[in-house]
C-alpha cells in the first residue's frame, strides 16, 4: 500500500475542497493517505521522507507569495534530500490578480529545484472548484498515483 502525504494551506476553503477530493480520490485507489493543513497542523519537513508521494496545496495571497503559515515550511525544505522525491503542486486563485497562482509556481519550482520529480501538471483552479475541476482534481490525483508505480 502506497504512503501518500497530502499537505494545504486554504484561508477560505477553495484549496482544502480541493484537497479533499485529491485525498478522497486516493482512499479509493487502497493508498494510505494522511491530510495535514498548514493552519492547524504540526508540519516537519522530516516527515515529508516517510511518504511515496506527497501533494502541495497553497493559495496564493499577498502578489502570489507562499501563504504565511507555510512559510518556514518554505524554507526549512533545503534542510532535507528530496531528491528524486515524487511530489505535486495543486491550489485554488484568482485570474483577477496579475499573478495568478503564483505561490503554486513558487513552490513547484523550489521543489524541483531541490531534486523532487513533480507531477507534470501544476494543477490550478478559479477560486472555488466546480464540477469539471474536481475531476481535474481526481485526474491529478490519477497521475500522481500513477508516478508512484512507475518507480517501483
Ligand atoms: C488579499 C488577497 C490577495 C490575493 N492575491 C492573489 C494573487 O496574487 N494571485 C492569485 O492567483 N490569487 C490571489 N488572491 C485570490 C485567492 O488566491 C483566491 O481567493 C483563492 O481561491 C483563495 O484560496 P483559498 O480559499 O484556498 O484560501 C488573493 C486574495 C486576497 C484576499
Amino acid at each position: 500500500m502506497n504512503k501518500i502525504l497530502v499537505l494545504c494551506s486554504s484561508c477560505t476553503g477553495n484549496t482544502e475542497m480541493m484537497a479533499k477530493a485529491i485525498v478522497d480520490y486516493i482512499q479509493k485507489q487502497n493508498n494510505q493517505v494522511v491530510f495535514k493543513s498548514f493552519e492547524f497542523d504540526l508540519i516537519e519537513v522530516e516527515e515529508l521522507l516517510d511518504y511515496d508521494l506527497v501533494l502541495i496545496g497553497t493559495h496564493s495571497a499577498d502578489d502570489g507569495q507562499i501563504p504565511y503559515e507555510a512559510e518556514d515550511f518554505y524554507d526549512e525544505l533545503s534542510e532535507v534530500d528530496l531528491t528524486d522525491r515524487l511530489m505535486g503542486v495543486f491550489g485554488s486563485g484568482e485570474s483577477f490578480y496579475d499573478v495568478f497562482c503564483e505561490s503554486i509556481e513558487l513552490m513547484g519550482d523550489h521543489l524541483e529545484h531541490l531534486g523532487a520529480k513533480l507531477v507534470p501538471e501544476r494543477l490550478k483552479v478559479e477560486l472555488e472548484p466546480d464540477d469539471d475541476d474536481i475531476i481535474r482534481c481526481e485526474a491529478f490525483a490519477e497521475k500522481a498515483c500513477a508516478m508512484i508505480q512507475e518507480v517501483h
